[in-house]
């Protein structure tokens, strides 16, 4: 097994859009505590990650109030107008930090606080040492639907080989910073999609699909009980 220091970057400077909220998605409290505590909690809760860098939005003043006190493993940067970019900047503040390019990092959703620490362990297990890197991800357990212009079924696609990307995301460091430069102009919406372009391919390592995103105010009901139920420690 290959020697390398294991970073993360966890994006949380989204404006909340489809949630339609005037506080910012991350500082809503679900299950007694902000979205984004259960998300730092979950990265930080493994040991061999060096360091965790928060990528906020200019104009945040809830971050300290959020954040461990008194803990060296992380630190904050701001962070761009597209996800992509966010995640650019958290790199970024990584390197100024110390971290290399042979260096590991796992890229995390602020708005995926259900993540439970079995899925990340396995993860690294499957891609630390992948050059390639990977990601959580569900199948798709549904049979699909395409719609037409007037909502009605147009066609039924096959649902063979289709899965759901989640993070964490893993990759090595400066494999991922030239796929985000490399697609600085076209709309990747995870880290994956970067690396395909550079003719990667991530390894996709199925996770628990309870680990949803907080995007639209009705999720809050599933996270609820899929957080109430890991506090209680009954993790998947
Ligand atoms: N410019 C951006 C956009 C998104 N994110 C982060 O990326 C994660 C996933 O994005 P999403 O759910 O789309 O969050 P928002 O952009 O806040 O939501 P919306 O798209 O509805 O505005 C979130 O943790 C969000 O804070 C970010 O750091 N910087
Ligand atoms: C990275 C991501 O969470 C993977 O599911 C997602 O792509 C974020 O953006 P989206 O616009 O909500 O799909």
């Amino acid at each position: 097994m290959t020697e390398y220091r294991l970073w993360g970057v966890i994006v949380a400077a989204g404006t909340s859009r489809r949630m339609g909220s005037v506080r910012p998605k991350q500082y809503h409290a679900i299950a007694g505590r902000p979205v984004l505590a259960w998300s730092v909690d979950a990265l930080l809760g493994i040991p061999a990650i060096a360091g965790v860098m928060i990528v906020r939005s200019a104009d945040d003043t809830c971050l300290e109030a959020v954040m461990p006190r008194g803990d060296p493993r992380w630190r904050d940067c701001i962070g761009g107008g597209e996800r992509q970019a966010s995640v650019q900047a958290g790199l970024a503040a990584l390197r100024d930090w110390g971290a290399d390019a042979t260096d590991r990092v796992l890229v995390h959703d602020a708005a995926r606080p259900a993540v439970t620490q079995g899925d990340i362990r396995r993860l690294i297990d499957h891609v630390g040492d992948d050059p390639d890197g990977g990601l959580l991800a569900a199948p798709v357990r549904d049979t699909l639907k395409r719609a037409d212009d007037e909502g009605r079924v147009a066609s039924t696609p096959s649902r063979d080989g289709l899965w759901q990307a989640m993070t964490p995301q893993l990759f090595p460091l400066g494999r991922l910073e030239s796929a985000l430069a490399m697609a600085s102009g076209a709309v990747v919406t995870d880290e994956a999609q970067a690396m395909e372009r550079l003719g990667a391919r991530p390894r996709l390592v199925a996770g628990d699909p309870g680990n949803i995103k907080y995007t639209y105010p009705d999720d809050a009901r599933w996270l609820a009980w899929a957080l109430d139920r890991q506090r209680a420690g009954d993790e998947a």
